[in-house]
């Protein structure tokens, strides 16, 4: 064990420069429990901007990035840009990016690889959609989906995985704390078998999909659960207590 728990929030396309201060103020207040890594997830525009305000102790993230560090790709961040500006991690493969934007499973692996040999921390993302999972097909596209990585990387100790059901993304309709443990404990074991015991037991999986202040206690305590991503509540103060699930 020893994972220290991690709670992201993806603020997704959502923000302007009011809305902004307002969520730096409340992440400045807090207060937020020393012993959770923090990491916010921000569109590129404002990356500089926030990175510029938080207290170190707050982490940033790109939400998206290319595979190369330059070149003509009109649109692309890189990570070298990323870091350029002091900002450490980026979220790569939410399922936003691969159903709306059509991002393969390689392409994500090839983007994880890029971010990691550029020195950025990664959240990683994966997860079934609802017709996956009444097909019985959980397992298969978690592993899947982190087998595309794992042909591409050796190093897992900058990467944190999410796992997220599609079907509950945005939707308020949580995984139960026993689904989520479930797919936890499986993917953990997939990758002691198949990456290495060390990887498998020290990486730490996030869960994410509608969780709230009302529902992240729960799922906190679950032994195979090391954190979140949590989307529509991030914007708002009850994130400080979400941070604070764990105390
Ligand atoms: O990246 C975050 C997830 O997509 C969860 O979003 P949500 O908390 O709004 O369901």
């Amino acid at each position: 064990m020893g994972r220290k728990f991690v709670v992201g929030g993806n603020w997704k396309m959502n923000g302007d420069k009011n809305q902004i201060s307002e969520i730096i103020n409340f992440l400045q207040t807090g207060p937020l429990n020393q012993d959770t890594e923090v990491v916010v997830g921000v569109p590129a525009i404002y990356l500089d901007f926030v990175r510029s305000k938080l207290p170190q102790n707050v982490g940033v993230a790109a939400q998206n990035c290319y595979k190369v560090p330059k070149g003509a790709f009109t649109g692309e961040i890189s990570p070298a840009m990323i870091k350029d500006i002091s900002v450490n991690w980026v979220i790569l493969g939410h399922s936003e990016r691969r159903q709306i934007f059509h991002e393969s499973d390689e392409l994500i692996a090839e983007k994880v690889a890029h971010a990691l040999e550029a020195g950025l921390k990664v959240i990683a993302c994966i997860g079934e959609t609802l017709e996956e999972r009444e097909s019985n097909k959980t397992e298969e596209v978690v592993f899947r989906q982190t087998k595309a990585i794992a042909d591409k990387i050796n190093d897992w100790s900058n990467v944190v995985i999410a796992y997220e059901p599609v079907w509950a993304i945005g939707t308020g309709k949580t995984a139960t704390p026993e689904q989520a443990q479930a797919v936890h404990r499986s993917l953990r074991q997939w990758m002691c078998e198949n990456i290495s015991p060390e990887v498998g037991e020290s990486i730490r999986i996030q869960y994410g999909g509608s969780v709230t202040a009302a529902n992240c206690k729960e799922l906190g305590a679950q032994p195979d659960i090391d954190g979140f991503l949590v989307g529509g509540a991030s914007l708002k103060p009850e994130f400080v207590n979400i941070v604070n699930a764990r105390q």
